[in-house]
This record gives C-alpha cells, sequence and structure tokens, in this order.
C-alpha cells in the first residue's frame, strides 16, 4: 500500500496523480470512401468536418498539432500510444529574440486527432495538463481506441479522403451522404492563419529580412531571429515589391492547403523574381510558390508526406549542403512540385525524395545570378531530425555578405529605415515589437 503524498508532488510525476479523467461518449470516425470506425471520444465533445491525413511521426504530437499547416484535417497518428508526455505551457521564454510561444503557433490547429491508444497518465517535467483536457480548451474533439493501421492503409491506397468525426449523439447517426463532406482544400486555408497586419520581430537584428507568412511555424521564425535576423512578417498577398528596396533578403513560409489558391503571392513573387536579386529562401508552401512563380507546375500527392523519417538526397551543393548525401527530414505537404524536364531557365532541382522521387527542393543556378532557395521539407523540424538546419545559418549568412557587399558598393544605403506603406497596419505578438505604419 502507497502512503497519501504529504509534500508537493515533483512535476515528473504530477500526471500521474491530477490528470483529467477521458471522457468516454462514443466517437466515429466516418470516411467519404465508405468506411467507418467506432471509439470512445476524448477532448472536446463535438463533431466536426475535414480531410483525413496521417503522419507516421513518433513524437512531437504538441507541435504537429498547433503546425497552421494542419488547419481543416483530420490527423490520425500512426503511432500507437499518444499523450503520453502530456502537453506543456505553451508560452515563450521572456527573450526579446523569442516569437511568443513554445509550440508551432497560439491554438491547436487540425480539426480533430484520431489516435489507437490515448495516455489517459502522462509523464514530462514540462508538462501541465493531459492530450485530451488540452484539446477540450481549444474545441478539438478526438477518437481514440481504433485501428489506425487499417485507417492508415485505406489513406495509402486511396489517398487523402474526407471524414466525419461524430461525436456523442452523433455517433449513432447513420454515415453521411458524400455530398455532405466538407473540402477543406476548396479554401483559402492561408487566409485564415496569415497574420492579418504585419508585425516585426527582433528589430534590432543585423540583417533585415521580410517574411511572407502563409501560416508559419513558430520555430522557422525563431530559427531566423535566433540567427540574428530583423524580421518584418507579412500578410501573405502584401506585395513585398513595394518595400522591397529596404530588405536584404525575402522568405517565404510554411502555410495549410493548395498553393494555387494563393494567386497573388504568385503573380506578386513573379515579378520580385523578375527584378530583384537579393536571397529569397522558401519552405514548404513558401517553395511551392517559389517553384510555381519560376514556372513549373504543381500537383496534388495521393496522401502527402507527413512524417519526421523522410530521406531526400542532396542533388546539389549549396552552403552546409552537400550533393550525394542524404538527409532525414521532418515533413508536412499534400502538394508537391512536377518534375519537369528541361527545368524552366535558370533553375535547377535541389533536393529529391528518396521514397517517392518527388521534388524536395529547387534552386536558382549559379549562371542565372539570383540567390533563390526552397525546400519542401522543414529544415526547422519542430518535431523532427535537425539534419538540414544549418539551411538557416546558410541563408541569412547570404542575405549579411549581400548585404556587406552592396553597402562597400553605394555607401550610405545600410541608412534604410523599414517602412510598410500607410493602411497596413500592426499588429503585435508576445514580445514582438509592432512596426510604425509610414505616413
Ligand atoms: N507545410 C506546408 O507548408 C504544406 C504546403 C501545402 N499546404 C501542402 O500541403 O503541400
Amino acid at each position: 500500500m502507497f502512503a497519501r503524498p504529504i509534500c508537493r508532488i515533483p512535476a515528473l510525476f504530477r500526471g500521474y496523480v491530477a490528470h483529467a479523467p477521458v471522457m468516454q461518449l462514443p466517437a466515429i470516425l466516418h470516411l467519404k470512401s465508405g468506411e467507418s470506425f467506432a471509439g470512445k471520444a476524448f477532448g472536446a465533445p463535438r463533431s466536426i468536418w475535414g480531410e483525413t491525413v496521417f503522419s507516421t511521426s513518433i513524437t512531437s504530437y504538441t507541435e504537429s498539432m498547433t503546425d497552421p499547416s494542419y488547419r481543416g484535417q483530420i490527423l490520425v497518428f500512426t503511432t500507437p500510444l499518444i499523450g503520453n508526455y502530456g502537453v506543456p505551457l505553451n508560452n515563450a521564454p521572456t527573450d526579446h529574440r523569442d516569437v511568443g510561444v513554445l509550440l508551432e503557433s497560439k491554438r491547436i490547429q487540425c480539426a480533430g486527432v484520431v489516435v489507437a491508444d490515448l495516455a489517459e497518465k502522462y509523464s514530462h517535467s514540462s508538462a501541465v495538463e493531459s492530450l485530451s483536457s488540452w484539446c477540450d480548451r481549444h474545441d478539438i474533439p478526438g477518437i481514440s481506441g481504433v485501428d489506425t493501421r487499417a485507417i492508415t492503409t485505406i489513406l495509402r491506397n486511396q489517398g487523402t479522403t474526407l471524414g466525419r468525426l461524430a461525436i456523442g449523439k452523433d455517433a449513432s447517426a447513420p454515415p453521411p451522404a458524400p455530398h455532405e463532406y466538407w473540402d477543406p482544400s476548396k479554401e483559402n486555408l492561408v487566409d485564415q492563419v496569415s497574420t492579418k497586419k504585419p508585425y516585426v520581430l527582433n528589430p534590432d537584428g543585423d540583417v533585415k529580412i521580410a517574411v511572407l507568412d502563409f501560416g508559419a511555424k513558430a520555430n522557422i521564425l525563431r530559427s531566423l531571429v535566433r540567427r540574428n535576423a530583423a524580421l518584418t512578417v507579412l500578410p501573405w498577398n502584401f506585395d513585398f515589391n513595394i518595400i522591397r528596396d529596404k530588405y536584404d533578403g525575402l522568405f517565404l513560409t510554411n502555410g495549410p492547403g493548395d498553393p494555387k489558391l494563393c494567386t497573388e503571392a504568385i503573380l506578386n513573387l513573379r515579378r520580385t523574381l523578375a527584378e530583384w536579386d537579393r536571397p529569397i529562401f522558401g519552405i514548404c508552401m513558401g517553395h511551392q510558390i517559389i517553384g510555381i512563380s519560376a514556372g513549373l507546375d504543381a500537383y496534388r500527392m495521393t496522401f502527402g508526406n507527413r512524417g519526421h523519417n523522410q530521406p531526400v538526397l542532396a542533388l546539389a551543393s549549396s552552403g552546409s549542403i552537400k550533393a550525394g548525401r542524404v538527409y532525414v527530414t521532418s515533413q508536412n505537404h499534400q502538394y508537391a512540385l512536377t518534375l519537369s524536364d528541361p527545368f524552366p531557365s535558370g533553375w535547377e532541382p535541389f533536393f529529391i525524395n528518396c521514397n517517392d522521387s518527388s521534388v524536395e527542393g529547387i534552386k536558382s543556378t549559379s549562371e542565372s545570378g539570383k540567390k533563390v532557395w526552397g525546400v519542401q521539407f522543414h529544415p526547422e523540424s519542430a518535431g523532427g531530425p535537425l539534419d538540414t538546419i544549418e539551411m538557416f545559418t546558410d541563408f541569412v549568412a547570404e542575405c549579411r555578405s549581400d548585404k556587406l557587399r552592396r553597402e562597400a558598393d553605394e555607401p550610405g544605403s545600410e541608412d534604410a529605415k523599414v517602412e510598410i506603406p500607410s493602411g497596413s497596419g500592426m499588429e503585435t505578438m508576445q514580445s514582438a515589437q509592432p512596426i510604425a505604419a509610414a505616413a
């Protein structure tokens, strides 16, 4: 028999004694293709629609669920036990160089979660609540006790499939008719997650980088700020060309949905690529926008790549990346650039996926006189391996040396101030410095 604890319980063991009881409402996952999987509900007692996708990541459910690129999706984890290390407080260190959140955004972004075995007890030194109570607070439902191997096999064979997660009384209703399913990929999801107003991070940084926000993961912004870049984060459809000469580089972030729905960004970037020769880097959605603007096509993959173990082969050397090496990467995408032969003039493939040969990266050729890179994977990980993290160092270093070269050529150019045209507004995140709108 155990004695009752008479002292404060160490954080490490808190989940064992103070976890919220898991709700035992019935739940059922319906797929538009006709299959249904019955289990138990956890999180919010609310039914939802979404696009059902699977992730092979073994860890980092908190980072995946807060990644804005999962917007509108019902996320099936192939790893059977989820929730065992609980959920930490999602606040940032009080460092002005940080981005305001510990996880990838302020809220859970996916529409719902599907797990085989939900850990009702959790244990981690920084955990403050269970996965179920976190989902409940964010109004996100989950289902557990279902065969996620069977669901994943279906999704792998027929591709990403629309779904309905029915909770409580709804779980006994008949499956929805095919026309009732909501298709998030038809919506401009980027517009829902991008910042509405520009804001700055780390204003004292020594290189000024503009960031087009398609639904940025916090660790992308953090990875740039940690390399001492001053960031101006702009809405996805902001025309960077208006202010481009004040900046040493442009970065395009990840984001949810179909890249071809971001027409304004593509048109704006086409002009930037034609008229501006400073460094540009894009990740995932950002990479797709660069590729489409450069003249490549994009297509919807069958089931996409979501996980932390995707091997990519470097076809060219650039900075820390060495041609011929395989890097293990973190990924979350449904669309990809089409591998065309020949590639558009001035461009070359940078990486290729070792599993499915999809385009994993493109770059401007050295003859083009441009310095543009795009990668389909996530060098910032969160979660996942850090094999390619130095790509951020490479990009910021390129912006820095480009700036120094310009300053040597045209003395006085370093005095340029960051300005945003009037009417564009401003926004602050916790610890972010608002930028003043110029008159
Ligand atoms: N993580 C991302 O940026 C995803 C890009 C795009 N929404 C896709 O699914 O392919």
